[in-house]
């Protein structure tokens, strides 16, 4: 039988840190060669030419992207051909890592993969959720009014992971380490590993080459057919927590990846949105970084990112925001940019506010 190639999915809510995971993989990689498919939620691809960025010349890392959200989903027709496409390239393949959208659920590409035409090339490694620790610290996945939508999407992603990758614990103590994990683990009972990162920084041993879905073990073994089970609602909680030690194993019994059926997104939930504001002038790091956390403020934005064009001539900047936290930095791979170019995604947001608001702090037109 032919040696499948095993795929790692990296899922995770908005900003989590998903890219800069997946660029600490690649810059970690020592001999794998891999395959990086990556979706984002926006019709710009800023993940996409990030990575391509961390990638550079390397031959061995193969780049493909995928803008408007939802790789996999029900009228999705790209992701199937790309797999293929790899599969025919398998020669040159050792892993592929795909990043699924700050909206999306792994379990569209897990079932996809489960399909025949994908089951006889590919298997499932692992699918890792990446965490934004002190977001989920600040009760901004609690479901209340506030955060229900988000907080849906987050239960829903960490649902089907393997391993949670606690990120973005820079600054945070042991005792709320400890009560980020005890979250998680009353959120998600059946995640296996919980790992913690600075950066989303992680062994590349802790992410690829996991092969929590080989059939090798009984209580590991999955059913790689369609199935029309979810996993089981009697789980329970791991018998030892080993305490954050990155391979607290829960002894659950094998996930059987009947999946939760998906709806288009935009029939499940069409609060969600995204746009991209455009200005054809040079904008100042400051100014614009103050108005987009102003308007974050203002508007249920959870996510703004992009590249502009620098008003001190220096080249591109690249915009980086996770709700208010606005960070503007040159990006040093990319010389200039054609003209600047935000993504903004939340729920139920208001193009032309912030496009106002953003043209009146910077003095610059954004529409
Ligand atoms: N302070 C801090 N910032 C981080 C860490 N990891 C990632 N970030 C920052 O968080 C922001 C979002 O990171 P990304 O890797 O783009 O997040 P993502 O999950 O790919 O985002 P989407 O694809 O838009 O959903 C960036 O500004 C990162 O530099 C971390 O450990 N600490």
């Amino acid at each position: 039988m032919k040696q499948l190639i095993p795929v790692t999915i990296v899922t995770g809510f908005l900003g989590a840190g998903k890219t800069t995971l997946l660029r600490s993989l690649v810059e970690r990689r020592q001999t794998r060669r891999l395959a990086l498919l990556i979706n984002e939620f926006g019709e710009i691809s800023v993940d996409g030419a990030m990575v391509r960025d961390t990638v550079g010349t390397d031959t061995q890392v193969h780049v493909q992207d995928f803008a408007h959200g939802l790789i996999a989903y029900g009228d999705d027709e790209l992701f199937v051909p790309a797999m293929l496409a790899l599969a025919a390239r398998r020669a040159q393949i050792d892993h592929v890592l795909i990043e699924t959208s700050g909206l999306a659920l792994p379990t569209a590409v897990m079932e996809q993969l489960q399909s025949p035409e994908l089951a006889e090339h590919f298997i499932l490694d692992a699918t890792l959720a990446v965490v934004d620790t002190p977001l989920l610290l600040s009760d901004r996945f609690e479901h209340d009014a506030a955060h229900a939508p988000a907080a849906t999407m987050f239960d829903q992603q960490l649902e089907y992971a393997d391993v949670v990758v606690l990120n973005k614990i820079d600054g945070i103590d042991e005792d709320a380490l400890l009560g980020a994990e005890t979250r998680v683990r009353q959120r998600a009972p059946k995640v296996r590993f919980l790992e913690l990162a600075y950066n989303a920084q992680l062994d590349i041993r802790l992410a690829l080459g996991l092969r929590l879905h080989q059939p090798t073990r009984i209580e590991h073994a999955h059913v790689y057919a369609p199935v029309a089970t979810m996993p089981a609602q009697d789980a329970t909680p791991l018998a030892v927590q080993t305490r954050l030690n990155g391979h607290a194993h829960s002894g659950l019994g094998a996930h059987s990846h009947g999946l939760a059926t998906h709806k288009h997104f935009h029939e499940q939930d069409p609060g969600w949105l995204s746009f991209v504001l455009r200005s054809d002038a040079p904008q100042d790091a400051d100014q614009l970084s103050q108005a987009v956390s102003e308007a974050a403020r203002i508007e249920p934005i959870l996510r703004s990112k992009g590249y502009v064009q620098s008003s001190d001539g220096d080249g591109a900047m690249l915009v980086q925001g996770v709700r208010t936290r606005v960070s503007i930095h040159r990006d040093r791979e990319r010389a200039t940019t054609s003209r600047s170019q935000l993504v903004f995604i939340g729920y139920h947001i208001n193009r032309g506010k912030i496009a106002a608001l953003l043209s009146e702090r910077t003095g610059t037109k954004w529409n």
